[in-house]
């Protein structure tokens, strides 16, 4: 909270314009009175300025692409589905405050988002939004990086932001603390620069206290457990203290039971009972008086292991980080990767002959109202041809709703499917809620990554669409609805079907009509599509021109994360282009600069071992840096590199260098 008090007599009691002038002078030498701005900030943006982070410049962000952000979406289940009830809550929350719930991973990936779809367009503009990792080494100063950096709860209000495209934005964020005390996800709440939301910092205290609660209990099974407090009556709510022990030895611990016994996270692992504890060690089922060793008078029970430690692992499951793996990165992507919420503008898509035919025939069953199912890779355009044959549609003066199942909990879109009554969960809104489905009415539902929707909602979803009615949930009756449905996934539904991941019934009511749209690196003429995007987007009009050997070496590439990652490396070139300059193939990033040899038609399977490795080595240096809480120095000591190599390769572009 100390955190959020002196941010609040920064940025909060200053305009947002005098904040921007003490950021510049103090980037450019000048020194800052203290208590000017908060002192988390202000050590923020020293941090930033020792990364060699320019506040003027584009943040360098390397978006997932779908496949890897799926990965870390199952890397991380533990966390996401101890989390999905408060995300659920917090959901209705920040849709009041026109605001967004995140939840990231220990490295500040952006796992999901919840909330106002208007806010989560505005933030999907600043890569606030799934597959794109908020370290304070890549996006500067914000609540998530900072939050992890400075292992605390933070707000950073608009332009104490380092980056002065994220001034739009107003976030608060705490880290998600394991049993051990490791950082295991932060939880944040964004909102409108210009919103105040003034309870932010306590709703996203109390989530976190009790995502940690759900962590620990999911962790201890093999220990002992006490739960304790000063007031009898908060044992077994989220407020109690928990602490776990193993034999003797103190392994896990939550926040208010560290408070509660006035010891820190280094207690745990190091301290046995009696350095805690002066009264007499329980039998289990216990309850009674506890005194502390600084003789603090609680209440407390003690549990015995609900698993016997023997038949246990070696490693005990309380001292198992959660999710210990690195994050990993994408091979080049440059441009939003698949999910949750609305996504950024596209520009007006580009039809080729086979396209163009594709989605007349599409048009023709929309207007019959036969439900088509686009399949595809990730990032070959599924979205943008669903839109389109909205557009061409009927339908194109009604709604178009889109939701993309593997984007949200499954309580999420189970609620935002269906819609709920007034009271239907904690946390539902007053007015209760219509839901996606009866919101599309008469007009287009568009399910996105159909193959990832679980399987309980499968069957209410074939209901639905065989009876043509939705209950809400909580609703005693039926309501009818009629919409015509496009689906899409990039993972064979055929096969799913076979596997029995997926609802064979199910397929055949969605898919009596499937267009496959094929990957960029079986397109005839990449060397055309390059120009024409280049044209759509602007590089003639800005006199900007692909000099002949990178227009050669863009038609060569495979492009892996298909026409996202064309449109968005394009884009990219572009904004970091001088009028009038002529670009060659030093602009590109090194992995993609290692593509396929120039002017190679025959293109085999992406991504080459050494722009993995590229890939690994940033991570490395990345992981490094965070363990060395941002200090750049100890870093490079630490990997046996010199300082200028860990400043360049953290802040290069993922087009062009800085
Ligand atoms: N026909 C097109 N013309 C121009 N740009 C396109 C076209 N199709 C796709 N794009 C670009 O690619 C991006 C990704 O497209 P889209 O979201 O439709 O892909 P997707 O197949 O749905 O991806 P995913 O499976 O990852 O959700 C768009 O935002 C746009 O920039």
């Amino acid at each position: 909270m100390a955190a959020r008090s002196s941010g609040l007599s920064g940025a909060a009691a200053r305009g947002g314009g005098e904040i921007l002038g003490l950021r510049r002078r103090f980037l450019a030498g000048e020194g800052l009175a203290d208590g000017v701005v908060a002192a988390p900030i202000r050590r923020s943006w020293e941090r930033c300025a020792a990364l060699g982070l320019d506040m003027a410049r584009l943040p360098a962000i390397e978006p997932l692409s779908g496949g890897a952000l799926r990965e870390s979406r199952e890397r991380n289940e533990r966390l996401r589905r101890a989390a999905r009830a408060e995300l659920l809550a917090l959901h209705h929350d920040a849709r009041a405050s026109g605001g967004i719930v995140i939840l990231t991973d220990a490295e500040g990936l952006v796992l999901d988002t919840a909330g106002s779809p208007d806010f989560a367009e505005k933030a999907a503009r600043v890569a606030l939004r799934p597959g794109v990792a908020w370290r304070e080494a890549a996006t500067g100063t914000n609540a998530i990086g900072t939050a992890i950096a400075e292992r605390r709860e933070i707000s950073v209000v608009g332009a104490e932001h380092f980056f002065e495209m994220h001034r739009v934005l107003t976030c608060t964020a705490m880290p998600i603390l394991d049993a051990r005390g490791e950082t295991v996800g932060v939880l944040d709440l964004s909102n409108p620069a210009a919103v105040r939301e003034t309870h932010a910092a306590g709703l996203v205290r109390r989530a976190v206290e009790a995502i940690e609660h759900r962590l620990f209990d999911a962790s201890a099974a093999d220990w002992e457990v006490v739960r304790f407090h000063v007031d009898p009556e908060q044992i077994g709510s989220v407020r109690e203290g928990l602490l776990a022990f193993a034999g003797d030895r103190l392994v896990g611990a939550n926040r208010s039971g560290l408070a509660l016994i006035e010891r820190d996270w280094e207690a745990v692992g190091h301290l046995g009972w009696s350095d805690v504890f002066a009264t007499t060690r329980r039998r289990s089922g216990d309850d009674g008086q506890l005194r502390t060793t600084a003789g603090r008078m609680l209440v407390g029970r003690a549990e015995a292991p609900r698993r016997s430690p023997m038949r246990g692992e070696a490693v005990p499951s309380i001292l198992r980080s959660a999710e210990a793996e690195p994050t990993k990165v994408a091979p080049a992507a440059s441009e939003p990767p698949a999910g949750s919420g609305p996504r950024a503008a596209a520009p007006d898509p580009i039809w080729d002959d086979t396209r163009r035919s594709a989605l007349k025939r599409a048009v023709r069953l929309v207007d019959a109202d036969v439900p088509v199912l686009i399949q595809g890779e990730t990032g070959v355009g599924k979205e943008v041809f669903a839109r389109a044959l909205h557009d061409a549609s009927r339908l194109a003066s009604k709604p178009f709703v889109a939701i993309n199942c593997a984007a949200l909990p499954e309580g999420l879109i189970e609620a935002e499917l269906f819609g709920y009554e007034e009271g239907a969960f904690t946390g539902a809104r007053k007015a209760g809620s219509k839901g996606l489905m009866r919101a599309a009415d008469g007009g287009v539902l568009f399910l996105d990554e159909i193959g990832d929707m679980p399987a309980g909602l499968q069957a209410r979803l074939l209901r639905a669409l065989q009876e043509r009615e939705v209950t809400p949930l909580g609703a005693a009756r039926p309501v009818p609805v009629a919409f015509s449905l496009i689906c899409a996934t990039h993972r064979g539904l055929a096969d799913l079907v076979e596997a029995r991941a997926f609802r064979q019934d199910l397929y055949f009511r969605i898919a009596p009509y499937t267009v496959e749209l094929e990957p960029l690196r079986r397109h005839p003429d990449r060397g055309a599509l390059v120009d024409e995007i280049w044209a759509r987007i602007g590089g003639p009009a800005a006199k900007v021109t692909l000099g002949a050997e990178l227009r050669r070496h863009l038609a060569a590439y495979d492009w892996p994360g298909n026409w996202r990652q064309l449109v968005g490396t394009l884009r990219t070139l572009l904004v970091l282009a001088e009028p009038g300059e002529t670009l060659d193939t030093s602009v590109l990033p090194p992995d993609l600069r290692r593509g396929p040899a120039l002017g190679d038609a025959s293109f085999g399977p992406a991504p080459a071992a050494a722009g993995d490795l590229d890939a690994i080595t940033v991570a490395a240096m990345r992981a490094a840096l965070a363990d060395c809480g941002g200090n750049v120095s100890r870093a490079a000591t630490r990997l046996g590199v010199h300082r200028s190599t860990l400043y360049r390769r953290l802040t290069m572009r993922p087009v062009g260098s800085a």
